[in-house]
Formats: structure tokens, C-alpha cells, sequence
């Protein structure tokens, strides 16, 4: 396995030589070429590679990378977004969203983290945030057109062209445009009405290194209503190439309850905690609002498996 996990990471490696060396990093035939590369090299699960325990040249190679990815994912949500914000005033470019490259991701990890919410809690929530949702909140208009019919999703974006793309997207939408606010801010600079949500998603690309993620997870911590959902996004093995990772010990003042490694083209991995504080039966503002109930483990499971096969879930409720 050793000799396995040396020569992929050496792909990896070389990989990311190409990659530093583009002149830009804007969608073009090379740029997609070498980024689908390095997903695919990513992808499998079958190995014990531990990303923490690399020697520190790959560690700095890889922190770097993370950087490039999301600079990366950025421009390419970008490029498409404007494609659909250009379509004829007749078409409702959510009737298009199939254009882009990973549609097909965003609708199985907007199910398996709908899944996974809805094991942890038997009223579904009313009120959404979003932080980090980008030129193309797939995830929030995911969630809203085919899991959470009646709840208002609020995006957050530290950039205001993302969320002028973003808006446009959704404002042909007769549902939609009713329902999807944007925000522009830095997550660290949101104070106010944090503690309205039910849910809060903490994006993959806000905090691109621990110290980030952590410092964005402890402002969320001191905002955020006792009892609401933090639901963030991480890495697992290979994939930790391309994502930072969250560990349970970056949850300060949250309960821990499921940490989800799919194994399918689902790439991050799913982590769902709960604000310390708040009671089993009342949701945000002492409404019941989100009951929350022990994960089923063994049902939650049946569940993920019949869609994509053993995958490695830590629940840390039985
Ligand atoms: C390109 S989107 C990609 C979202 C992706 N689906 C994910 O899960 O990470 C990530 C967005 O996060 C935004 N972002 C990064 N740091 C942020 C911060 N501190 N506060 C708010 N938004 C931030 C970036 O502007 C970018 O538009």
C-alpha cells in the first residue's frame, strides 16, 4: 500500500507543477484538463494515505494546491454563471443549470446532506444560511427546488460580483426569486441575525487553511442560535488535496453528529453539529422549530447505501 500511496501522491505532485505554472487559471481546454486530472487521481478511497502525517515539502505543496482549487472553482462557477445570466430574457436559467460541469455533484451531495440533516432532525428547517455561496449557489438552489420547498435560503459572499451573478441566476425563478437572498460580507464581519437561522453551511472554500476554517467555525459558534445546525463540508484521504479538512476538535461549543465520507464523484465530505445550548425540543427562538433526535445509525446507513456503496459515515450519536 505504501508504494501504492507514494506513486499517487507523486502524480499529484506532478500535477500541481503543471497546474502552478498555468498563466491563468480561467476555464480554458488545458486549465479543465489538468483540474479533471487531478479530481480523478483524487478520487478513489481505497487507501490510508493520511495527508496530515506527509513529509512537510508535500504539506506546503498541498496547502498550496487547496489555494489554486478554489481559485480555480471560482473562476469556473464564474464563466458559467455569466453563460446563464446572458440567456434570452425568456429563459429562466435555472432551467439550465445543467451547463455546468459538476451539476450532476451538486444535486447528489444537496440530497445525501438534505439525507443526513433529516436524520438529525424531524421538522424540516425553515430558515437557510449559506456563507460562501459563490457565482453559482447550487447548493442553496439544490435544496430549494427539490428538498426544502417552504425555506428561505440567505447567501453569504465576501464578493459582491459573485452575489450580482448569483442573484441574477435565481431572479427569473417565480419560486426561487422569492426565496434566495444575498449578502455581501465576510462571514468574520456577520454579526447580526446569525442566530435566525435554523441551518447554517459553512462552504468547503471559506477558511482555505485550519486556522481559517477554525477562525470562521468559532465566529459561526459565538452567532449562531443554541440548537441550530451547522452543516460543513471537509475532506477525506486523497480528496484532502484538493479541501481542507474539519476535525471534530475544530467544533469548539458544538455537539458533534455525523461526519460522512462518501466514496462515490461526491467529493467533500459531510460533517453535521449542533450549537451547544439549545433544547431537544425547541428550535431557533424557542419555536419547535428542528426537533433533533439521535442518528439512527444503522437506518442512516441503510439509506446511504443503497445509493452510493459503502461509504464510511462516523456518527457520533448511536
Ligand atoms: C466559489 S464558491 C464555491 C462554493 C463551493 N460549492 C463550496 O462548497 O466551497 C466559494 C465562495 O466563498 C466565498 N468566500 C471565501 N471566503 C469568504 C468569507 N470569509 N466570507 C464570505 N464568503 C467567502 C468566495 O468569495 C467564493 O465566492
Amino acid at each position: 500500500m505504501a508504494c501504492k500511496n507514494n506513486l499517487v501522491v507523486k502524480q499529484i505532485i506532478d500535477l500541481y507543477d503543471q497546474i502552478s505554472k498555468l498563466e491563468s487559471l480561467k476555464p480554458s481546454q488545458n486549465v479543465d484538463t489538468l483540474f479533471g486530472q487531478l479530481v480523478s487521481t483524487c478520487l478513489p478511497t481505497d487507501t490510508d494515505i493520511d495527508v496530515t502525517k506527509m513529509s512537510e515539502e508535500v504539506k506546503d505543496m498541498r496547502s498550496n494546491l487547496i489555494k489554486l482549487c478554489g481559485e480555480a472553482e471560482g473562476y469556473l462557477e464564474q464563466h458559467f454563471s455569466t453563460i446563464l445570466g446572458s440567456l434570452q430574457k425568456d429563459q429562466n436559467p435555472l432551467d439550465h443549470l445543467n451547463i455546468f460541469p459538476y451539476y450532476n455533484n451538486y444535486l447528489k451531495l444537496g440530497k445525501l446532506e438534505f439525507d443526513l440533516l433529516s436524520q438529525h432532525s424531524s421538522h424540516a428547517p425553515t430558515k437557510i444560511a449559506f456563507v460562501g455561496s459563490g457565482p453559482m449557489p447550487l447548493t442553496s438552489i439544490v435544496l430549494a427546488k427539490f428538498h426544502l420547498p417552504n425555506a428561505t435560503f440567505h447567501n453569504f459572499d465576501i464578493d459582491s460580483h459573485a452575489n450580482t451573478l448569483a442573484s441574477s441566476l435565481v431572479s427569473r425563478d417565480p419560486d426561487l426569486s422569492k426565496r434566495m437572498f444575498f449578502h455581501t460580507t465576510d462571514v468574520l464581519n456577520a454579526t447580526e441575525g446569525l442566530d435566525e437561522y435554523d441551518v447554517v453551511f459553512l462552504a468547503a472554500l471559506v477558511g482555505m487553511d485550519k486556522e481559517a476554517k477554525v477562525k470562521a467555525i468559532e465566529h459561526l459558534e459565538r452567532h449562531m442560535a443554541p440548537g441550530a445546525v451547522l452543516m460543513l463540508r471537509s475532506a477525506h484521504a486523497l480528496r484532502a488535496f484538493l479541501y481542507p479538512i474539519v476535525d471534530s476538535s475544530d467544533l469548539k461549543g458544538f455537539q458533534l453528529l455525523t461526519i460522512f465520507h462518501p466514496t462515490d464523484d461526491v467529493v467533500n465530505s459531510v460533517v453535521i453539529a449542533r450549537k451547544l445550548g439549545g433544547s431537544s425540543t425547541n428550535g431557533v427562538n424557542g419555536t419547535r422549530d428542528c426537533m433533533f433526535m439521535p442518528c439512527n445509525y444503522s437506518k442512516v446507513h441503510a439509506i446511504m447505501n443503497n445509493r452510493c456503496k459503502k461509504n464510511k459515515m462516523i456518527s457520533a450519536i448511536e
